[in-house]
């Protein structure tokens, strides 16, 4: 019995702020990950352009959050549009929907993971449910190089490092695109997955899957 889930049209957010591109380019990485799933596409939001869009985004089934790392926190631009959704946290217009984040930053570490978290902690209080990045960490052996998928070793979310010296063009380097599109594809699997268990159309389903386990 063939177990992929079917084609469920979802709808994914990729909301972000870029102050030089950089960011931008890792973005647009994660959006091509959500496109490569069947049935999944993608709202794609600046920052200040979600602040005049929360009535859309009451209709998505996942944000994907995005900011380059400054100063140890999420850049103020996009602090700006999490202090703007009062309105859906007190309503919970995005309870239950998927949510999950990526940064960018100068130095290979540079505090991203206090970026991600506040990213996680601003889903919590939107009671939205964290999908983490689901790699393993690469390039932390002898035969590990910065080719490697995730080889700056987050797990929370999608980390990038851009050289401060180099413009979006060069910066950052392809492993770090192709680990964020592996969270907007990630993203989109599992949005699927939990938008399909809220599907009364497909409880016939079940019987079928169960059937094949026992
Ligand atoms: C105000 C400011 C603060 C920054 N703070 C950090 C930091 O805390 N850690 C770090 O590694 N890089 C830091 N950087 C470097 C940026 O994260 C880096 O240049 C990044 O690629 C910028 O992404 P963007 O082009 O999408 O804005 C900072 C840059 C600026 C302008």
């Amino acid at each position: 019995m063939n177990h992929e889930v079917p084609a469920i049209p979802i709808t994914v957010a990729v909301l972000f702020h870029s102050g030089f591109g950089h960011t931008a380019r890792q973005a647009e990485a994660v959006r091509r990950g959500v496109e490569r799933v069947a049935g999944a596409s993608v709202l794609f939001l600046t920052s200040d352009e979600a602040q005049g869009r929360l009535d859309d985004l009451k209709l998505v089934d996942a944000i994907i959050f995005g900011a380059p790392t400054y100063m140890g926190s999420v850049s103020g631009r996009f602090k700006t549009f999490m202090d703007s959704t009062s309105k859906p946290y007190a309503t919970g217009a995005w309870k239950d929907k998927i949510a999950a984040g990526f940064t960018n930053s100068g130095s290979k570490s540079g505090d991203k993971l206090a970026t991600l978290t506040q990213f996680a902690i601003f889903a919590a209080q939107h009671r939205m449910h964290w999908v983490n990045l689901g790699l393993p960490s690469g390039n932390n052996s002898t035969y590990g190089s910065d080719h490697d998928l995730n080889r700056l070793g987050f797990w929370l979310g999608a980390a990038a490092q851009s050289n401060n010296d180099q413009g979006p063009d060069f910066a950052p380097p392809e492993s770090d695109l192709l680990t964020a599109e592996y969270l907007g594809e990630r993203v989109a699997r599992v949005t699927q997955q939990f938008v399909r268990g809220r599907l009364p159309a497909v409880e016939g389903l079940l019987p079928d899957i169960l059937e094949s386990t026992s």
